[in-house]
């Protein structure tokens, strides 16, 4: 039995072990060893005793009639002789201790931390005062066992007697030295303590036994006398009340390091933790191995998206045509200009584009491109054509780029870069083909990432086809569950056909009928309520825990968020304004700070502004819009200076117009072709989606109230109000806190009907007036206040 135990128990590879078990396995196993260990104590104490008398049981033990005296019977008296006499002796009542801690640890599930220490040492402990036992009292072979007799002969033969003593008593040192951290220094200090108590208490001859390890040989056998009655017990109490400093390191102190161990059952408790969310995670496995992911397009399964025989070829369908002589022509004017300059080229290269070609000129060596760069403006007097742009030197590239127009300017078609493999391939969120760059490649980005895009150019230059485009882009490759649109037309003409994808891909005011907006204050009102939809998106990431709607949303579909909690799938939202300048004169302020507020805050939740202005003034794009609209595209404009307000760089006056436009993330500036797009082909691809199943409604964005019409003078009926109108205005007054987003969590609301809640709740004077991110200001007390104002209503 003892061997089977002792393979685990000596094995130092305990992870294995720990893991393979369970917890009721280790309780089972920790039970055993710990019954094992106290059957093993008594049948060696009682060995002692009955040994004699059972001698001749001993080879007996098949037969039944034979009675031990042991008494675990004949089991105790075999073991008892195996372990004892036949093995280490008296030391072996130590081998018990160690099997009882470690069912100790298995049955607590205590961090076996410390118990191999404990093995080994035990081990040492049993040899040394085995062969000590052997070689003191060598007359009583059953204090030492025949380990101890047999390895004392041995060592005498080849030591002798005092080798023998000596290899004795350097073992002792190490023991006291490594297992008790014994020195010098802590012998007197433990001898003065000892001189102090033994003032203070009684004394008792167990105690004054205590000093014997270090005094002398003759003390040894004094212990060696005090073992034969229970010597274990002896050193423990002399160590648990004399040597605090070294109890840690008693084998019986096992016991007490029990109670430190029980604080390691906190460390057992956060893995309860993990498993915790581990079912969380099971829970929506579940539902999504049940249900599958949450599919938003599932209301809409049936969209087909647009086709592209919708959208026009614009005769361009062969690429893009310019001239060998041309080619020539060109390169031949600008090295005759430079020459005029005095600068010589090394190399030139010329780079085809749709509507300008690159000409990439390496200097002659010694040239400085600060030269070149003073003598832009002659350059491209001298070169006498519209829309020379000189890049000097090509950011990364060490040339100098001069780009001249094609003669014939081949227009990018829609269709050409909808068809790209680029875009088609574009794992973007909201990805949007632009248009080609001057290398003739399709230009494909990320609205998402830009997060806000501010155009600007003057009239004619190709900035109403510019929004088509990029509305054209996400009608192509988002789903009308994925993306909303809010747009914005002062100017009334430019984006009406979209009404007709109204019920598809709009967001709109709850109580407006058209989903564009042209009308100024209705601006107002549809930036604010983006506000709120703002607050309430991070109010939903919050509770969620999760950084953005992408997160979010990935989450949703997971199904890790329940919607009867509020969650919702939340579709990107893209904001088109038109005519920006032209909102700004009129509304000021009131639409700037919103706008800011939304630029600032609202890349992180999906609503991203593309505002488009034909007047790039100062006054118009503030700093503060500037700021927030990394994103820029610059279509011509008249002069350098719209240039620099647009772009903080000049080079948009020198375009050459119809959709050739230069656009900017923050860093370097790319000249891009904007891909063209007619009104019919928009007339046949909202056609298209217009006459598929819709949705009900545009989305619905959450109601805003004007700042006149706000406070308690909102004009709510008594009787329309909801039916949890009462429970809500409880858990606001309780909380004293005026926010949608509570409402909606402790009353398992949505949004809408959360934020309707509260404009009746300022209606009924409970809470104040909006004021942007932060909780209203609950103006009732207490609720016995709110019941005697409810109480005073008149219906
Ligand atoms: N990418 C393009 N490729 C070819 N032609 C274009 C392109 N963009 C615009 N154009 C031409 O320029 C004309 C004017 O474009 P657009 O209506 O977009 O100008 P705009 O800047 O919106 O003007 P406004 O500010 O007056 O509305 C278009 O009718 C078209 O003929």
């Amino acid at each position: 039995m003892a061997k089977k135990v002792r393979k685990p128990k000596s094995t130092p590879v305990k992870k294995g072990f720990t893991l393979k078990l369970s917890k009721q396995n280790k309780i089972i196993l920790g039970g055993l060893l710990m019954i094992l260990g106290v059957a093993l104590f008594f049948s060696f104490v009682s060995f002692y005793f009955t040994w004699e008398d059972d001698q001749s049981v001993l080879s007996e033990f098949s037969n039944r009639n034979e009675q031990a005296e042991n008494l675990l019977n004949k089991f105790g008296a075999n073991v008892g002789h195996v372990v004892i006499y036949q093995g280490f002796g008296i030391s072996s009542i130590i081998f018990t201790f160690l099997l009882f801690i470690s069912g100790l640890h298995l049955f607590f599930s205590i961090t076996k931390k410390g118990l191999l220490r404990r093995w080994i040492w035990g081990m040492v402990f049993i040899i040394w005062f085995s062969i000590a036992l052997g070689f003191f009292a060598a007359s009583k072979p059953l204090l030492g066992g025949m380990v101890g007799f047999e390895m004392n002969d041995f060592l005498q033969d080849y030591g002798g007697k005092v080798g023998v003593f000596l290899m004795l008593l350097f073992g002792l040192i190490i023991i006291l030295v490594r297992l008790f951290q014994f020195s010098p220094d802590t012998a007197v200090n433990y001898i003065n303590k000892k001189g102090k108590s033994l003032a203070s208490e009684l004394k008792s001859p167990p105690i004054t036994k205590n000093n014997a390890p270090e005094l002398s040989t003759n003390g040894g056998k004094m212990i060696a006398k005090e073992e034969e009655e229970s010597p274990i017990v002896i050193n423990t109490y002399t160590h648990k009340k004399d040597i605090p400093a070294l109890e840690k390191e008693d084998i019986e102190d096992d016991f007490q390091i029990n109670v430190g161990a029980e604080e390691d059952t906190i460390a057992m408790e956060v893995e309860k933790i993990k498993e915790e969310t581990e079912e969380e995670d099971n829970i929506s496995d579940k539902l999504v191995a049940d249900f599958g992911e949450f599919d938003p397009t599932l209301e809409l399964g049936n969209y087909k998206f647009p086709t592209l025989d919708l959208l026009d070829q614009h005769g361009a369908a062969g690429g893009i045509t310019i001239n060998q002589e041309e080619l020539e022509e060109n390169k031949n004017k600008i090295v005759e200009t430079l020459k005029n300059y005095k600068i010589g080229i090394a190399q030139i290269k010329a780079t085809i584009g749709p509507t300008v070609t690159l000409y990439e000129i390496v200097p002659d060596a010694g040239v400085r491109i600060s030269k070149i760069k003073n003598l832009e403006d002659d350059i491209a007097l001298s070169l006498a054509a519209l829309g020379i742009r000189i890049i000097a030197p090509i950011p990364g590239k060490g040339t100098i780029g001069i780009e001249v127009p094609n003669k014939n300017a081949t227009i990018v078609s829609m269709r050409s870069v909808i068809a790209s493999s680029k875009f088609q391939k574009a794992e973007m969120q909201l990805p949007i083909a632009f248009g080609k760059t001057i290398s003739n490649e399709t230009f494909v980005v990320d609205l998402a990432k830009m997060p806000h895009l501010l155009m600007a150019g003057a009239t004619g230059q190709g900035k109403s086809v510019g929004l088509n485009a990029v509305l054209t882009s996400l009608l192509y490759k988002k789903h009308p569950a994925e993306v909303k649109f809010v747009l914005i037309d002062p100017k009334k003409v430019e984006l009406t056909l979209f009404n007709k994808i109204e019920r598809h891909y709009l967001a709109k005011l709850p109580d407006s009928e058209d989903a564009i907006i042209t009308d100024n204050t209705k601006v107002i009102n549809t930036l604010n309520s983006l506000c709120i939809e703002m607050d309430n998106r991070y109010e939903l990431l919050k509770v969620a825990m999760v950084r953005n709607i992408k997160e979010y949303n990935t989450k949703f579909k997971a199904r890790k968020l329940n919607p009867n909690d509020g969650h919702m799938f939340l579709p990107y939202i893209v904001l088109v304004i038109d005519e920006f300048a032209d909102l700004i004169m009129t509304a000021g302020k009131e639409v700037e700070t919103p706008i800011a507020r939304l630029a600032q805050l609202a890349r992180a939740i999906g609503i991203h502004l593309i505002i488009a202005t034909q007047r790039p003034s100062v006054n118009v794009i503030t700093g503060i819009i500037k700021a927030n609209f990394p994103a820029r595209i610059a279509f011509r404009v008249t002069s350098k200076i719209d240039s620099r307000t647009i772009l903080d760089a000049q080079g948009a006056d020198q375009l050459i117009g119809r959709g050739d436009m230069l656009f900017t993330q923050g860093n370097d500036v790319t000249r891009i072709q904007c891909a063209f797009v007619d009104t019919p082909e928009i007339a046949k691809i909202t056609k298209f989606i217009g006459s598929q199943r819709a949705y009900p409604d545009a989305h619905l964005l959450p109601e805003y109230v004007g700042n006149d019409e706000s406070g308690t003078s909102i004009d709510y009926n008594i009787s329309d109000r909801d039916a949890k109108f009462r429970e809500a205005a409880e858990v606001i007054v309780i909380a004293q806190q005026g926010s949608a987003s509570l409402i909606q969590r402790k009353l398992k609301l949505g949004y809408n009907r959360a934020g309707r809640i509260i404009d009746q709740l300022e209606a009924a004077g409970i809470v104040g007036p909006f004021e942007g991110s932060k909780a209203r200001q609950v103006l009732v007390q207490d609720i016995y206040a709110l019941d005697q104002l409810l109480s005073n209503e008149t219906p």
